[in-house]
């Protein structure tokens, strides 16, 4: 593997502390770093080589999956990161930085190849790859990668303005977006669940499925990001990218043993391929919600209005559910469901895929009992298959049966050590390529018109409900509901049941 400098802007801030350093250590302990390699941290902050360390250290201790077992192999690991007082602004800093870099290549015979991280708010994007390009940071004998955070863009075109001014100095090839749902090993897995098994491909099409259900749920409110969320809801900070992409790599065909090309290819052919959301649609489909006052898990919480730095008529969206159509061979007349939020009933990443014609019970309530297919992303990952099998007792009855499957999660990578690792092994596969990231802001940019000209109604749900009841109706007039806010006993059963007795793969 390439040494390499990894160069990390915000090396500060909370997203370094909570996510990049513990990265970086866990991918150390797993021996998939490079036997010579350099963190740079920047920042404005007036802290030393000294400080960094203990700061680097205090994260690992916090936030990292594996535990420190041996004190010294943690100070080894930390004889590679240095710090270098920097503002974004100042040219002469990235001169400053280039010094520094350079000298630490040459003391360890090391190439050029330098992986430039931004850990830094949108606003210095544009900046920062300016000041590389001339500053000569971006050394021409080397490897050079530009990874990038979320939000890309604010809008379309916001987003292609920056897309214009980035490859000014990097290509597309070099540039790396983080999504880091595209990260987490469930999402990873979709790709080879189906290529690899002829079953589920038989079953990918719109003959056999009903509808599909993408459900994002948070317990969290707005936090300490009072400043960023309140201009950007729900719609920018998780719908147009996060969620979008669980439906492009739920719903590409990819080719068996495919290249990151032809899965980058796949996921464009979706998104080109959803129907476009015309204006006059968008109350129809998309329901835009925002938390009220309530209670999580006992505990009572403040309505958004109510949080610290959000106005008190602010029409911010903290929910959205939206209903979207994919026309193609595959996906025609599947209806796919959609919705994202912050302070409901549970945290919940999952996808649903309910499966037609769906058998009527024989006795009791005339419920249609579907199969289903379910992948838990979040907090607990697990892929579930509902069927249906006679009742043992009462024989005349039919009675779910679950194939469940539980993914040991607390040993794989989280979702920053693979795409790190990736970044720096070149691979792009699971990072969002420009072309997706542009027709995802297509798709949305209509919902973000309407949410700013207020012709889509804003409603208050109770926090720890699951939504607004507007967001129940958009399923209830196709003739579904969303899977799982009210569990059958069968369901609430096979949850406990996972508690206390695990089926791994
Ligand atoms: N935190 C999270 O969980 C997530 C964050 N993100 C994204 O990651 C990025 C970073 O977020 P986060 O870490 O939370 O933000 P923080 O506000 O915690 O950190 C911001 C960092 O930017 C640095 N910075 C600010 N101004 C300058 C400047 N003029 N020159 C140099 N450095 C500067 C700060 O360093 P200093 O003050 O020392 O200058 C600090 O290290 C954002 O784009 C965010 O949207 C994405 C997903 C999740
Ligand atoms: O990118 C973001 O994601 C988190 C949710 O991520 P998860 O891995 O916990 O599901 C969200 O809370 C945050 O607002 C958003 O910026």
């Amino acid at each position: 593997m390439d040494a390499a400098s990894f160069i990390l802007f915000g090396a500060t801030g909370d997203l370094a502390k909570r996510k990049i350093f513990p990265a970086l250590y866990n991918l150390y302990l797993d021996q998939k770093l490079p036997a010579q390699f350099t963190v740079f941290g920047l920042g404005r902050r007036q802290w030393d080589d000294h400080i960094f360390k203990a700061n680097v250290a205090q994260s690992i201790h916090s936030f990292s999956r594996k535990k420190v077992e041996d004190p010294a192999q943690l100070e080894k690991f930390l004889e590679s990161f240095q710090f270098c007082i920097l503002d974004a602004n100042k040219q002469e800093d990235y001169v400053k930085l280039r010094t520094m870099i350079e000298t630490r290549e040459q003391q360890l015979g090391a190439a050029p190849n330098r992986m430039f991280y931004l850990s830094v708010g949108p606003e210095f994007f544009e900046m920062i790859a300016e000041h590389i390009d001339q500053s000569g940071l971006g050394s021409e004998s080397g490897w050079k990668r530009f990874v990038i955070e979320k939000p890309f863009g604010h809008d379309l075109q916001s987003a292609r303005q920056l897309n214009r001014k980035l490859n000014e100095t990097f290509k597309e090839e070099e540039i790396f977006r983080i999504d880091h749902y595209l990260g987490k090993p469930m999402v990873q897995r979709l790709e080879v669940l189906q290529q690899k098994n002829p079953v589920l491909q038989a079953l990918w099409t719109n003959r056999y499925i009903a509808n599909i259900q993408i459900t994002a749920n948070e317990t969290v409110g707005v936090e300490e990001r009072s400043g960023y969320y309140d201009k950007t809801g729900a719609v920018r900070d998780m719908f147009q990218n996060h969620m979008l992409q669980l439906l492009m790599m739920l719903t590409a065909h990819f080719p068996n043993n495919s290249t990151t090309e032809a899965v980058r290819f796949k996921k464009k052919m979706v998104m080109e391929a959803v129907q476009p959301l015309h204006p006059h649609q968008v109350s129809n489909q998309v329901i835009r919600g925002q938390y009220n006052s309530g209670s999580i898990n006992g505990e009572p919480v403040t309505s958004y209005r109510e949080e610290p730095g959000i106005a008190n008529d602010s029409m911010n969206d903290t929910f959205i559910a939206a209903k979207l159509e994919i026309d193609d061979y595959f996906w025609r007349g599947v209806p796919f469901y959609i919705r994202t939020g912050k302070r409901l009933k549970e945290k919940s990443t999952r996808i649903v895929i309910e499966f037609k014609e769906p058998i009527k019970q024989s006795t009791g309530a005339d419920i249609p009992v579907p199969n289903l297919l379910v992948f838990e992303i979040a907090p607990d990952e697990s892929i579930f298959f509902q069927l249906n099998a006679r009742d043992p007792i009462y024989k005349e009855q039919i009675k779910p049966l679950f194939l469940d499957f539980q993914v040991d999660s607390k040993d794989l990578p989280e979702a920053y050590e693979n795409l790190i690792h990736d970044a720096w092994h070149g691979d792009a596969t699971f990072f969002a390529h420009w072309d997706e990231v542009e027709l995802s802001w297509k798709w949305v940019q209509p919902i973000l018109d309407a949410f700013a000209a207020n012709t889509v109604p804003l409603h208050l749900y109770e926090a720890g409900s699951f939504g607004p009841k507007q967001s129940d109706e958009l399923l209830n007039k196709d003739g579904f509901h969303w899977w799982f806010d009210e569990p059958t006993l069968e369901q609430e059963t096979l949850i406990t049941e996972r508690n206390e007795e695990k089926t791994y793969v």
